[in-house]
């Protein structure tokens, strides 16, 4: 298995970088089952990332005619060729890729044996919701031990509207993908409008579907009953909020200015409020955000106070990432209103010059440790994606080798994280390196 490996340096701080954010991984899953619907046609701006890859050969063991380039970012389908009955998927792919759950309506077209994403380190991670939308659109399923039976599909007289429970975004798109499925008229009362459904809904409107969303009362009004879903349709998917952030975090941890140019504009806006908390100011234009203040001067005795939960509250992935910015002095004091069980990392970090209480499951306070570390090398386990991105993060700061195990969870979401982190730091100090003995998770 592999490992990310931090060869010793000197940090350097200050100075000015470029980069491009990545395309998104959530807008990509989003997008991908809908955009399935249709013939065929090209996504574009796919980052290659382990979570795309699965879910393009997921979809593929089912007749799916897709391919990915790397290359080019590209996406292509070819449309839906020969059917695939009573197949049964192997686990590996679900411990690897939660936004598989989405692709269920879909493959619900056969009769399948699936295993049932579990929990993962950051939560328990429940699909009963989501199986309760399908199942309001025909869609039947059988729970036998750790298997989901999924079967097809009675023509139940589809629902006129749907509710969602407590603003769920998975739950919102598999409303959405199942509606334009049936070619329907639905009203979803609240829908989770993340920035990422957002880049769906502008697929399905240049796709010809009507779209009204009533932000006061958080009622999408869907009507897809025109929608032609014999053609073609090609889109570029939005960039990856979750990239900008990290790399934002990082150019502050070494006091950098930054220029980050991405494709279409970004909802950042509860990002720039907790920026601004450190008096740190961001010039957005269309294509382009530049961290305008000197970051030399911004983060001493500054605290930042905040609590995760659906948009526009902070996203619950900033979290792991802004707790790195404990290093720098801020004091930080968080609650993460999402996941279980999302403070793991924290115990990862500590061999990296962070301190920490918890106060609760959801609850941390997170300082800089005064405690030396070890002098040879730091050995620490991405145990979930952002943990990865936050750990990756603090090897920048300190001169010892580091070793962050488990780089299949960094694969799932960073397109490309030790030339990221390299770009940072200036030199070229992390690679990918194969490890012969280590386990991945
Ligand atoms: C609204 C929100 O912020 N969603 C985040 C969530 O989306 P994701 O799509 O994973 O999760 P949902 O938005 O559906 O879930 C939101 C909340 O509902 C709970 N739940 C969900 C389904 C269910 O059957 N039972 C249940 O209790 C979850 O535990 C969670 O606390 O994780 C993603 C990956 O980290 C983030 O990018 C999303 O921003
Ligand atoms: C938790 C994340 O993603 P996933 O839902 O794929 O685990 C993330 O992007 O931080």
């Amino acid at each position: 298995m592999e490992t990310l490996i931090k060869e010793r340096h000197t940090p350097v701080y200050g100075g000015k970088i470029q980069c491009r954010a990545q395309g998104s991984k959530h807008a990509f899953s989003r997008i991908f089952p809908s955009f399935l619907l249709f013939r065929n046609g090209t996504l574009t701006n796919v980052p290659d990332i382990l979570d795309v890859h699965l879910q393009v050969e997921f979809m593929r063991l089912f007749g799916y005619e897709v391919t990915y380039d790397n290359k080019t970012h590209t996406l292509t389908y070819d449309g839906y060729g020969e059917s695939r009955q009573n197949l049964t998927t192997d686990s590996r792919i679900y411990n690897h890729s939660r936004s598989l759950v989405n692709l269920f309506p879909l493959i619900s077209k056969e009769n399948t044996s699936l295993y049932v994403p579990g929990g993962c380190p950051i939560g328990k991670r429940d699909i009963s919701w989501y199986l309760e939308i399908m199942s309001k659109f025909g869609i039947e399923f059988e729970n036998k031990g750790d298997r989901l039976y999924l079967t097809r599909r009675t023509v139940t007289k589809a629902p006129e509207n749907i509710k969602i429970r407590n603003r769920s975004f998975s739950s919102t798109n598999i409303a959405i993908s199942c509606a334009l499925e049936r070619q329907i008229k639905i009203i979803i009362e609240n829908p989770s409008i993340e920035p990422e459904i957002l880049d769906l809904l502008e697929m399905m409107d240049e796709a010809g579907a009507k779209i009204e969303w009533d932000s006061a009362y958080n009622v999408l009004d869907l009507d897809a009953r025109d929608l032609n879903l014999d053609r073609e349709i090609n889109f570029t998917v939005m960039d990856d909020r979750n990239h900008v952030v990290t790399m934002i975090i990082g150019a502050l941890l070494l006091e950098k200015k930054i220029d980050i140019l991405y494709c279409k504009p970004l909802q950042m806006k509860p990002f720039y409020e907790l920026l601004s908390m450190m008096n740190i100011r961001i010039n957005e234009d269309d294509d382009r955000m530049v961290l305008e203040s000197d970051p030399s001067d911004f983060m001493s005795n500054t605290n930042l106070k905040f609590e995760t939960g659906p948009y526009p509250k902070v996203c619950s992935d900033w979290q792991p990432l802004l707790a790195t910015l404990a290093k720098k002095g801020v004091g930080i004091e968080l609650y993460e209103g999402l996941f279980e069980s999302r403070l793991r990392y924290l115990e990862e970090y500590s061999h990296l010059g962070i301190q920490y209480i918890l106060e609760g499951e959801r609850s941390a306070r997170i300082f800089e440790s005064s405690s030396t570390l070890p002098k040879s090398k730091i050995e620490v386990r991405a145990l979930d994606l952002r943990c990865g991105g936050g750990l990756g993060l603090l090897a920048m700061l300190v001169p010892e080798k580091v070793y962050i195990h488990n780089t299949v969870q960094i694969r799932r979401g960073y397109d490309n994280y030790p030339s990221d982190l390299n770009l940072l730091v200036g030199k070229e100090v992390f690679t990918y390196k194969e490890e012969p003995n280590a386990q991945e998770q």
